[in-house]
């Protein structure tokens, strides 16, 4: 039986409020904070970097989810667990040693996440999958909030929740890009359980668009228990 997560992406959040942001979430039942590293290279937007996940630890002790889309994940690694990550996810596309990387976070006792952009093949997670706690399927090319949903993506967790079933059944599969009323149920019947939603939260009423996706899990709680 699956446990789905929202983790609303910060990088939609107001940043002139984003504590009360955060405690608003928090007061809501959220459970997870998607935090988007950009570096105008790997990615061409830049976002933010340690400091700011570190004062997000300080006002809260909700589970912080560290995307890093950057070129060389290997040297921040330490960087952001430092700052407070829970978890580290790393893009395939910039690892030259993934199992090296990843063995690397999980040594850090977080954990490990591996990305993969929605022109990578599940090839390139297929092996290690047994090592990891979590695959993030990039809905959208990386690098903006507020893009519209790929729809060969929803093939692609399909065939990675199949793939864990057979190697690793509580691997965690998170969507990433694009996430919102219109996607959510073909995305959640597809396989994913983790959830990233940036302008589907922050867009709007807060409290109303995380009802919606709380009423969304347990509808597809309810149809996994029939
Ligand atoms: O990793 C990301 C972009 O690279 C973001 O997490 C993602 O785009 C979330 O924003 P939205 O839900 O608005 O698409
Ligand atoms: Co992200």
């Amino acid at each position: 039986m699956k446990t789905y997560r929202l983790a609303p992406s910060l990088l939609s959040a107001d940043f002139t409020e984003l504590g009360s942001q955060i405690d608003l979430l928090k007061s809501l039942g959220v459970r997870a904070l998607h935090c988007d590293i950009m570096d105008g290279d790997f990615v061409p937007s830049i976002s933010f970097g340690m400091p700011v996940l570190k004062s997000i630890r300080k006002r809260t002790d909700l589970y912080l989810d560290a995307h890093l889309m950057v070129t060389e994940p290997d040297r921040y690694i330490d960087a952001f667990v430092e700052a407070g990550a829970d978890g580290i996810t790393v893009h395939a596309e910039a690892c030259r040693h993934l199992d090296r990387t990843v063995q690397h976070i999980k040594a850090c006792g977080k954990k490990a996440a591996v990305a993969l952009n929605p022109a990578t093949s599940l090839v390139a997670v297929e092996d290690i999958l047994p090592e990891l706690d979590m695959v993030l399927i990039m809905s959208v090319n990386p690098g903006f909030g507020g893009q519209s949903y790929i729809p060969y993506c929803t093939d692609k967790i399909r065939r990675l929740r199949a793939l864990a079933d057979q190697k690793h059944p509580e691997l965690s599969i998170q969507v990433d890009g694009g996430v919102n009323r219109k996607t959510l149920a073909e995305v959640l019947a597809a396989g994913a359980d983790d959830i990233v939603a940036g302008s589907a939260v922050f867009g709007g009423n807060i409290a109303e668009n995380v009802a919606f996706f709380r009423d969304a899990f347990r509808q597809a709680e309810a149809k996994e228990k029939a």
